[in-house]
């Protein structure tokens, strides 16, 4: 019989216990989640109306996690993965799911969230779908470890599940044809060199009109409707460029309504919010920590011949300070990092009291949680909006509009 692992909690389920229960929804992180007498098991790889059978290897507090071993009745929206990794590598969570099916649940992840997190009741819009659902990726970052006996073995992703053990990715449906025509040759000149590698590392693939960049100091360009951005390849930018020009249209049309004059985007990076906003604004005003980004979005707006955009190099909260537009004509565009804004920053904010606010976030659950904040500070939510940037991941990113 197999030994579980020292700290396994014994109960309810044995080590290894196969279990069969039926699958009743798909959660934000991409795992379906049924239950057995009222128990949560969460099952990887499968969807909700079906009945799987399931090897538990983990019992926690209140639920318990279990590996799918088979699907007994499929769902009529189970599809057919495109790539041969899929279940092993851990980058992409959805492709066994039509697209359809996917924004839907992405859709109800959201309004969830909310629901659970933050105590709100909300209609959410229907998830915005990319225009390209693979190959749509311009940037990929794959890990290799250290060589063992001279040689470097799998170049590639996380295994599902795991937090050392790499998945070999010679390619990937999600990354742009370009990364995928230059991974073979990038590949193989790595493990030539392997004798010079005494540590793992990460790669840089960046793809930048018909070639990658590998170089996270050079310069690259990506263009957004008819404005083009340059940027070092190793700062951020937005990995879908496909579905730029509609996600940026709602946020020029949810900073704009109500006829504000002035626009703060907070958290800017090159500057792709307001440089695209930038005609429909008086004055803009970006605040990027990156001095880098900040300096490109400063060189993007002469570049673009854009006279009404200034850009400072510092903390999203120093913004606040330096600018004299007045608040109840002013649109603040927030897009923070994962973690979210600080509460420093939402405080100042409140104290700004800008007309309008549109929060883009690619963490639903840190965002519900400044949601919550948001509301205590008296702004009312009047728009969410999920688009799909990341087709096949769990990953989403959402817009939520909020007025005074
Ligand atoms: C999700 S990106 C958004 C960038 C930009 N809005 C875009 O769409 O290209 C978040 C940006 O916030 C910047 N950042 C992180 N912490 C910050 C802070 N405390 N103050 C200002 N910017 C910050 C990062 O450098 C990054 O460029």
């Amino acid at each position: 019989m197999l030994r579980p692992p020292k700290k396994f909690v014994p109960t309810p389920f044995g080590y290894h216990q196969e279990i069969e229960l039926k699958i009743d929804a798909l959660t934000n992180l991409g795992q379906g989640l049924g239950r057995m007498d009222g128990w949560v098991v969460f099952v990887p790889f499968c969807l909700p109306g079906e009945t799987v059978k399931a090897r538990v290897y983990r019992n926690d507090k209140n639920c318990s996690h279990a590996d799918l071993v088979e699907v007994l009745e499929r769902a009529p929206e189970r599809a057919d993965p495109a790539c041969p990794l899929f279940g092993t590598c851990g980058g992409c969570q959805y492709q066994h799911l039509t697209y359809e099916a996917q924004l839907a649940w992405k859709t109800r992840q959201v309004g969830e969230l909310m629901q659970h997190m933050a105590g709100v009741t909300f209609p959410v819009n229907p998830c915005h779908g990319s225009p390209k659902l693979w190959n749509y990726r311009s940037k990929i970052t794959p890990h290799f470890a250290p060589p063992h006996e001279g040689q470097i073995r799998e170049i590639g992703f996380l295994a599902v599940g795991r937090r050392s053990q790499l998945v070999d990715v010679p390619q990937c449906p999600i990354a742009m044809d370009t990364i995928n025509a230059a991974l073979p040759e990038l590949r193989e000149d790595i493990r030539r060199q392997a004798k010079s590698y005494k540590r793992g590392a990460t790669l840089l693939v960046r793809a930048t009109g018909d070639h990658i960049e590998t170089n996270p100091k050079a310069v690259v360009t990506e263009t957004v409707g008819d404005i083009a951005f340059d940027f070092l390849a190793g700062d951020f930018f937005q990995n879908n460029p496909y579905i730029l020009p509609e996600f940026t249209g709602h946020v020029a049309e949810k900073a704009r309504a109500g006829g504000t004059k002035y626009l703060v985007d907070a958290y800017c990076g090159s500057g792709l919010f307001a440089l695209t906003l930038a005609e429909h604004f008086e004055q803009v005003a970006g605040v990027e920590v990156s001095e880098t980004a900040a300096e490109w979005a400063q060189r993007n707006a002469e570049k673009n011949g854009i006279t009404n955009a200034k850009f400072l190099a510092a903390s999203a909260e120093a913004i606040f300070s330096v600018i004299d537009f007045p608040a109840n004509e002013t649109a603040v565009v927030i897009d923070p990092p994962r973690k979210g804004c600080t509460r420093e920053f939402l405080d100042q904010l409140a104290a700004f009291a800008p007309a309008r606010v549109v929060y883009v976030s690619c963490d639903p659950a840190t965002q519900v949680r400044d949601l919550a904040i948001m509301q205590e500070h008296g702004f009312k939510l009047e728009d969410v909006q999920p688009f799909d940037l990341f087709p096949h991941t769990r990953h989403l990113e959402c817009v939520m509009t909020f007025v005074r």
